[in-house]
């Protein structure tokens, strides 16, 4: 968002949303800047009690040892599944919840163990945004109040008083300075929003971290409020970490971006380079689901890669690498070895054996494990045409080569399952065959559900996802690849 020239507001391919295209970072650009947070090994861990003693008899993994830097000025986007552990990573990084393990430094001082009074110095240069602009407002307070409680908190006394300083700040935001003595109850989402943005920036911050920052708003009010955001940042020279699962919104905000899984980064790159070349698989199935408003591509067919199977519990998460259950691209070595976060382009960081867009990082490992083949699902998009009044025929269905993996050594991988189906006793239906009740063989060695995973499923199943994670033939007649001509341009 840093670098940002506004250019006309796009429409996408629903014609909907309105958010400002932006001119590409220049490369490197970002790169040469000052490190501002510096996140090493982190992790954070919620302990899984259970019997009157509260034994800890296990933990929800919900950040898992992750390293990222963020740089002066820049937007880092996050993007992942719900449940992913996102938010967590949010409000660790923020110290508004204590680290398992791992370090994170701001400005090149440790401040992983600081407490809470050692840490109040800091929280006037990191703040945060928080997801539901309904819930995040206390409904008893005036906006006044509202906005003016960080210089309490403080003990700041800004230039001209708390009241002026106050009203500058709506006035920034975008509101009216005489709502000072209003309620959060009467304003709209979009305004609250508003609201919180000012609350946050009262005390000028270095770093902001906005969780969510326009997901539960009206898709119009989303572009006015990435506008501000962005106008902000360059105003302020503000460094944002932006958390979303919309991917429109993370590509339109963002610098860079981290690609998280279960608790894990599995890429992270530039917008250019991770939305252009993707390298990891579950990067290209997310990137696969983002619509492109591009008129120079109408008419042409796109494909969506439908993950099959849900994300697995992170109080039990997969061994080797935690996308292998879902991957197509799955060998052993997947199921064996972590992958580590290294740098195979420059900028490009990436944990995977098999990437996508490069050389094979483990190209002795050639043998696709059973579940890999019904893993994932090439489902053409709707055809957009160039005459709005001409309807858009439905989308044919994948043909059955197609149905087992994806774009790039997607062809030979599929080819050699199909071989070796026939010869291998023990591997299941293939891919065409799949049933709503299928599991992968993960699902059925998982443990018994506890309290934290059936959170995680839940949220799981009302996420928007951007990647189904359910099998086509459990989805509404809606929702069902071959008929979400229009739906599936939208997400
Ligand atoms: N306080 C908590 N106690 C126990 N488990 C938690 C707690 N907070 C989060 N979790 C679990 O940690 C995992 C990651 O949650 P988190 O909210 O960080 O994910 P997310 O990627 O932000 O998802 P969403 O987009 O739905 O907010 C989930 O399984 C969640 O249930």
């Amino acid at each position: 968002m840093s670098e940002t020239n506004k250019t006309d507001a796009v429409e996408d391919a629903a014609g909907k949303a309105a958010i400002p295209q932006q001119a590409s970072a220049p490369e490197g650009g970002s790169a040469e800047r000052e490190v501002l947070l510096r996140v090493k090994g982190l992790t954070k861990h919620f302990p899984i009690k259970k019997g009157l003693l509260q034994r800890q008899v296990g933990a929800v993994k919900a950040v898992d040892g992750i390293d990222f830097e963020v740089r002066k000025g820049e937007t880092l986007g996050v993007v992942g599944e719900s449940g992913c552990g996102k938010s967590t990573m949010g409000r660790v990084i923020t110290r508004l919840q204590d680290p398992t393990s791992g370090t994170i430094e701001f400005e090149g001082r440790d401040i992983t163990r600081l407490s809470t009074g050692q840490m109040r110095p800091m929280r006037r240069d990191v703040q945060m945004i928080f997801q539901d602009p309904y819930g995040s407002l206390n409904p008893r307070h005036t906006i006044g109040s509202i906005v003016s409680a960080p210089f309490r908190l403080q003990g700041v006394e800004p230039e001209g008083g708390v009241k002026k300083e106050v009203q500058r700040l709506l006035d920034l935001v975008g509101l009216s300075p005489e709502h000072y003595n209003r309620y959060p109850h009467e304003f709209s989402g979009g305004q609250r929003q508003r609201i919180g943005i000012a609350r946050a920036l009262a005390l000028k911050p270095k770093l902001v971290v906005a969780d969510e920052p326009v997901s539960a708003l009206d898709v119009s009010i989303q572009a006015q409020v990435v506008n501000l955001m962005d106008d902000l940042q360059q105003e302020l020279g503000l460094t944002y970490v932006i958390i979303a699962h919309d991917l429109s919104v993370v590509r339109h905000v963002s610098d860079r971006i981290a690609v998280m899984y279960l608790g894990k980064i599995v890429e992270i790159a530039d917008r250019t380079s991770l939305y252009e070349a993707p390298m990891h698989p579950y990067t290209k199935a997310l990137m696969s689901a983002v619509p492109v408003p591009d008129p120079k591509r109408r008419g042409q067919k796109s494909e969506r890669i439908l993950l099959h199977g849900d994300v697995p519990s992170p109080i039990a998460p997969p061994s080797g690498c935690r996308f292998h259950t879902r991957c197509w691209k799955a060998t052993e070595i997947c199921k064996t070895t972590e992958p580590q976060l290294v740098e195979l382009r420059t900028g490009q960081q990436v944990a995977c054996h098999h990437p996508e867009n490069f050389a094979d990082q483990a190209p002795q490992d050639t043998v696709l494990l059973s579940a890999a083949k019904k893993a994932a699902e090439l489902v053409p998009d709707a055809v957009v045409s160039d005459d709005p009044a001409e309807p858009e025929p439905a989308a044919e269905p994948a043909p059955a080569e197609e149905t087992v993996a994806a774009p790039a050594q997607a062809e030979e991988t599929a080819a050699e399952s199909a071989a070796s189906e026939e010869t291998v006793a023990e591997e299941s239906a293939p891919a065409k065959e799949t049933t709503a009740k299928e599991t992968t063989a993960e699902e059925t060695t998982t443990e018994e559900p506890a309290p934290a995973e059936e959170t995680a499923a839940e949220s799981a199943a009302s996420e928007k996802a951007t990647v189904s994670e359910k099998p086509a033939s459990e989805k509404p007649a809606s929702e069902k690849p071959a008929a979400d001509s229009q739906e599936s341009t939208d997400k």
